[in-house]
């Protein structure tokens, strides 16, 4: 059997594609269907850490939060980020992968504070590393988060796994015109606006020549496509 591409990744899960077909929340057979691609790939002895966005919970910017004060709206955000990482931890210890979920923001009673020689520690034990409440500041993104683990522990890239198979020239979702980069620099996908990731995932991912894959985590094997180092999505790079 050929050998994966790459030793360690971290993955970023979009929120949003928990919900499945659901209006909010988390759809118990869409977690289940993530989870089983996850699992595959730990065993095939990738080092995998994972942050997961709160899309399907809160976010800061959605017009529910419309009149509070932005801070606070984040900080909302956050926690809905640490409800689906302790979902994602307890859904992979029941397919037998062991899970450590550590937050940004200290919430201890609840999951362990991020340190990162700890973390580091974890990935070298075969463990999956769940980080969550995003960069524990208010006005950033668990896309950035994932730019900045991503950076601390070494990954070889970002994967970014939501509802879109890869990046477009617009949102897919709205024109259906838009058409699908195979590869785009940093530096075109920040120049054109590019929304399917914040420009300050981007700006540190290309500082740090960190790479990111875009693909869809709704699409069977695409995860496992990835890691193979097979075409599938778009990768952003230097
Ligand atoms: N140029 C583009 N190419 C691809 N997707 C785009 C583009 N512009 C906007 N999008 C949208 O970006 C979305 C990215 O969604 P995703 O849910 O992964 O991000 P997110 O906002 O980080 O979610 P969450 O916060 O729930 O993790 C896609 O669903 C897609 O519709
Ligand atoms: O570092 C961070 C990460 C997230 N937030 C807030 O949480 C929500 C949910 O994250 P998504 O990346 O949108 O899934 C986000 O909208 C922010 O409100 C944050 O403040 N800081």
């Amino acid at each position: 059997m050929t050998k994966p591409a790459y030793k360690r990744v971290l993955l970023k899960l979009s929120g949003e594609a928990l919900m499945g077909d659901d209006p909010f929340g988390i759809n118990r057979a869409t977690i289940e269907r993530m989870v089983a691609d996850v699992a595959e790939i730990s065993r095939l002895g990738v080092e995998l850490a994972i942050v997961i966005g709160g899309g399907n919970i809160f976010r800061g910017v959605a017009p529910g939060a419309q009149g509070m004060d932005r801070a606070t709206a984040d900080y909302m955000g956050m926690l809905a980020t640490v409800m689906n990482s302790l979902a994602l931890a307890d859904a992979m210890r029941q397919v037998g992968i062991t899970a450590r979920v550590m937050s940004a923001i200290g919430i201890e009673q609840v999951v362990e504070p991020y340190v990162r020689p700890k973390a580091l520690q974890y990935l070298e034990e075969g463990k999956v590393v769940v980080f969550a409440a995003g960069t524990g500041n208010p006005f950033f993104t668990t896309d950035t988060a994932a730019a900045l683990r991503g950076s601390e522990i070494g990954a070889e890239i970002v994967l970014k796994a939501t509802k879109v198979d890869g990046v477009y020239t617009a949102d897919p979702k709205k024109d259906l015109n838009a058409t699908r980069f195979s590869t785009i620099s940093f530096d075109e996908a920040i120049s054109r606006h590019l929304q399917v990731m914040d420009a300050t995932a981007f700006a540190l991912c290309r500082d740090q020549k960190l790479p990111i894959k875009v693909f869809s985590i709704v699409k069977p094997g695409a995860l496992k496509n990835v890691i193979m180092g097979a075409d599938e999505g778009t990768l952003v790079h230097v």
